[in-house]
């Protein structure tokens, strides 16, 4: 069944000539300008740990549709990120049909027969009945992330005029650091996780994690992580309890397992939650001068399903980057032998980098739940929506 009237798919490989991304169903009015995409790209290309490619390729952002004037005007929104390393490959990666001597005498066209553990290579190329990873690994790249931080920056722009609400994110951490414990960050804080090489809200922190990221890089091995999302003063009753489907967490939970090589989702202080008695696990209700308040947010401002007003904590646990290169083990695909996997240039860590990807993707299914609930065809319409909609709550509260 289909949720939700915001829709987004992408398109495009990790070495072709650009990635594209399509956003269906955002309202009239939302402000978005191609600079914005821009510095929302650069922001996932930054992180302590990312390998040579990110400094040397470019994003390249052109909204080809959807928005006019800074504006979008209701109909699908099409960003392409262009891929400035696209002249090395165009022979490689060529949609049209190559000579096949060219191709031969091409190193970079070498088939790829070494599956790396971890990564798509062994299942893509049974599955799709290649002899070759490479066009397996193209579209299983996490290349691909910088499409959804392109769609996303709509999603996050919507929710900053309709709600006032900013999404951030912060490393909790890296490899075996021990995880940050503490307040999340606000939007004023914003600037200085961007600041910290691993996206760490904490000194203390961010210094550990730096100290795991050079070991591993010292012993030619890859790490994985922790992110969490953050975002305050969304209303209450975004998702709904009605089916699982329906479930803000449940949403929330499908877009982040998406991206690729997450492996672990929280939602507020999850598995730890499991661990407490129901005494010290709820939140905790008392009146509260304009409403309820609560002196803990253990939910992550998620209750049955829907937001409850406090902030919305979504957690990621990112597995470590599987081209190693202290090579793994793994069987040659042409000759079934044994081999060392494919163990090219490769990030050491790109969990920062997933932080913004987790953002964008929150910010997506977050859009997504607000469209359901207040619908509209441009943000003052929406906005309409939602002040009727907050009244009513007001009102309910302060009887
Ligand atoms: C931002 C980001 C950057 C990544 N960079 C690399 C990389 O440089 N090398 C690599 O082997 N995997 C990288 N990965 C992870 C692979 O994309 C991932 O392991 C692969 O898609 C298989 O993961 P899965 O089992 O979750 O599908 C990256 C992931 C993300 C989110
Ligand atoms: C290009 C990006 O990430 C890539 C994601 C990725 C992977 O296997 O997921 C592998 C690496 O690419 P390559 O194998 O060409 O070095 C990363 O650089 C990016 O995030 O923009």
């Amino acid at each position: 069944m289909m949720v939700g009237v915001l829709r987004w798919i992408t398109a495009g490989e990790s070495h072709g000539p650009a990635l594209v991304a399509m956003l269906d169903g955002m309202v009239a009015g939302v402000e978005v300008t191609s600079d914005e995409i821009a510095t929302q790209l650069a922001r996932r290309r930054l992180g302590y740990g990312r390998g040579a490619r990110m400094s040397f390729e470019k994003d390249v952002v052109t909204v080809v549709g959807g928005v006019r004037h800074g504006r979008t005007m209701g109909g699908p929104v099409a960003i392409e990120v262009a891929n400035s390393e696209w002249p090395k490959w165009e022979t490689v990666m060529a949609s049209d049909p190559v000579d096949e001597a060219l191709l031969k005498d091409l190193a970079r066209n070498a088939p790829l027969t070494r599956p790396r553990p971890g990564h798509a290579d062994f299942s893509g190329m049974l599955k799709y009945g290649f002899d070759d990873a490479r066009p397996v690994l193209e579209r299983a790249s996490a290349r691909e992330t910088a499409a959804r931080v392109a769609a996303g920056t709509v999603a996050r722009n919507f929710l900053r005029q309709v709600f006032g609400v900013e999404v951030l994110s912060h490393v909790i951490s890296i490899g075996a650091s021990e995880p940050y414990v503490g307040p999340g960050p606000c939007p004023d804080d914003l600037a200085a996780v961007d600041a910290s090489p691993v996206r760490a809200y904490d000194k203390t922190a961010e210094a550990a994690m730096i100290a795991e990221i050079e070991a591993a890089k010292k012993d030619g091995d890859t790490l994985g992580g922790v992110v969490e999302v953050v975002i305050e003063g969304l209303p209450v009753g975004l998702g709904s309890f009605i089916s699982g489907d329906n479930r803000l967490d449940s949403r929330l939970a499908a877009a982040l397992m998406g991206i690729q090589a997450i492996k672990g989702v929280e939602v507020g202080d999850g598995f730890e939650t499991a661990r407490r008695r129901g005494s010290a696990a709820h939140d905790e209700m008392r009146p509260g001068p304009d409403g309820v308040l609560r002196s803990t947010n253990r939910a992550g401002g998620l209750e049955g399903g829907m937001t409850n007003g406090e902030a919305l904590r979504v957690r990621a646990a990112m597995k470590p980057i599987s081209t190693v290169p202290r090579a793994l083990s793994t069987v040659d695909m042409a000759t079934g032998e044994e081999a060392v996997a494919i163990h090219q240039r490769s990030d050491v860590c790109a969990v920062p980098a997933a932080g913004v990807v987790a953002e964008s993707m929150v910010a997506l299914v977050v859009a997504q739940a607000a469209l359901e609930k207040f619908g509209g065809d441009s943000v003052a319409e929406t906005q309409r929506n939602v002040e009727g909609y907050l009244a009513a709550v007001r009102e309910r509260l302060a009887r």
